[in-house]
């Protein structure tokens, strides 16, 4: 029995690129609001640790069909500070990319949503790439982009300087002498970075938390680094189990040269379930998720500007190592057609048949479609029952390749409904997860403590005297 930290990484028109087109699914960004509380009440009634919530500073035709969910959506800390007041145990992380964000204005957030949640907040520190996030900002990309690490690591540190302003029984509001804050309590910031610079003191008290919990996600050395020296959370894209148990590996290696406590760093995986209350009703799912993705090919005048070029079967071709230009993207794959391909394609054909039930040589064979969509979603999807799915985080607890998920709803809200009916309770079970919140707070949720205040060290003991 593992204990898991299990998230979910919130996508209000779901996170598979064609979930929105799903029947009955979730798909116009106007009834957002009434998703987000659904999906929040939904985690808080299976024990979830947290909810999670990306964020994308630009929008563009290019995403309506590679990244539906980004193309528009609810502004991440507007969500948490929401859904705090909607629900009552669930920590609630959000977005924020520390190029372009002020740090004083965001501890004065984070700081807030925490104090308002009674410490459930949580901040997921990013450093993306896009240049129109740039345009949007009024910034010159190429003078930002070089130094976007460098400013996260300043940024960071100016926020938890500013978290720690004020001491945490800084307000003694005494009416009989009249004393509203002890004396020496509240401290100057006084940082002055290459990137960010902030005199202080913040003007909200020290959060519940003291510290928010920080999330860090990417997977190049700089990243990693910067994770492992002060993140609370990595969230690692992993491509199977050996890769995700040689990535916690080396962060946590990272980690404890760095001079902490690496069992501090909780390593995370997104995974996209697909969950049925059979495994054949999953892999029907997974089947007509498939089914309604759209190629190149369906587009008989060109596919719109921005259209993924990787579904096409132009693509396909080089991958399998087989001509098929001008096939239909539904022609069926025999066994005669699968024998051509190379060992990508043979790959390709294990997953469709692992996700779909479909083989080359059986009634249902897979088409081209299939084997496209296969190589060009680049999800972690499992696809099963409750048993299955939670068979398979426990393998990857044990094998210590993760601390935890974060979980992915291909359809909204009905694929969160059925993994948090029937995915949370075998978990539940198993004893991955307990039966009921423990602790208040998110730090609490993901056992980690509660950090001193950086003025409260002996070497800045003389300052409050
Ligand atoms: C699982 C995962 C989720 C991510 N989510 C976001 C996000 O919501 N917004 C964002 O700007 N970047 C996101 N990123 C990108 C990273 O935060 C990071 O800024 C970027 O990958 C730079 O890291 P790199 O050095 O690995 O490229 C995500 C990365 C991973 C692996």
């Amino acid at each position: 029995m593992t204990r898991l930290i299990i998230g979910a990484m919130v996508r209000a028109i779901g996170a598979y690129p064609s979930g929105w087109r799903y029947p009955g699914a979730h798909r116009d960004p106007r009834n957002d609001a009434g998703v987000l509380r659904l999906t929040a009440r939904l985690a808080e009634q299976a024990r979830l640790d947290y909810l999670f919530f990306g964020d994308w500073l630009a929008t563009g035709h290019d995403l309506e069909h590679r990244d539906p969910y980004l193309v528009a959506r609810i502004d991440p800390l507007s969500t948490i500070s929401h859904l705090a007041a909607v629900t009552d145990r669930i920590g609630l992380i959000a977005t924020v990319d520390s190029t372009y964000a002020d740090p004083y204005p965001v501890a004065r957030a984070t700081a807030s949503i925490d104090l308002l949640s009674g410490g459930r907040a949580g901040l997921n520190l990013v450093t993306s790439a896009d240049p129109r996030a740039a345009l949007n900002h009024g910034v010159d990309f190429e003078r930002v982009n070089p130094t976007r690490y460098d400013r996260a690591v300043e940024f960071e540190a100016v926020l938890r300087r500013l978290w720690d302003s004020f001491d945490d029984d800084a307000i003694v509001a005494d009416a009989a002498s009249g004393r509203f804050l002890a004396p020496g309590s509240l401290h100057e910031t006084g940082f002055r970075g290459e990137h960010v610079r902030s005199a202080g003191p913040l003007n909200v008290l020290r959060p519940v938390q003291g510290h928010l919990p920080i999330v860090r996600s990417g997977g190049s050395p700089r990243s990693q680094l910067i994770a492992a020296q002060s993140a609370d959370l990595a969230l690692v894209a992993a491509n199977d189990l050996a890769h995700a148990v040689s990535v916690r590996e080396e962060l946590r290696a990272l980690a404890f040269e760095s001079g902490r406590d690496d069992r501090t760093l909780k390593v995370i995986a997104p995974v996209l379930p697909i969950v049925g209350e059979t495994r054949a009703d999953a892999q029907q799912l997974a089947d007509e998720l498939s089914e309604l993705m759209q190629l190149v090919e369906d587009w008989p005048d060109g596919p719109p500007p921005g259209f993924p070029a990787s579904r096409s079967l132009a693509s396909l071709s080089t991958l399998v190592g087989v001509d098929l230009a001008g096939r239909s993207p539904d022609l069926a794959v025999t066994p005669s057609v699968a024998e051509q391909f190379g060992a990508a394609g043979q790959q390709l054909v294990e997953i469709v048949a692992e996700r779909t039930g479909r083989t080359p040589g059986g009634t249902r064979p897979p088409t081209l479609r299939h084997l496209v969509v296969a190589a060009a979603v680049n999800a972690p999807i499992i696809v099963g029952t409750a048993a299955d799915i939670a068979g398979e985080f426990e393998t990857w607890g044990e094998a210590g390749a993760v601390d935890g998920f974060n979980v992915l709803s291909a359809v909204q809200p009905s694929q969160f409904e059925a993994f948090t009916s029937l995915v949370a309770p075998e978990l539940v079970r198993r004893g991955v997860l307990p039966p009921a919140y423990e602790g208040e707070t998110l730090r609490e949720h993901l056992g980690l403590e509660r950090p001193e205040s950086s003025f409260a060290r002996p070497s800045y003991a003389g300052a409050h005297i």
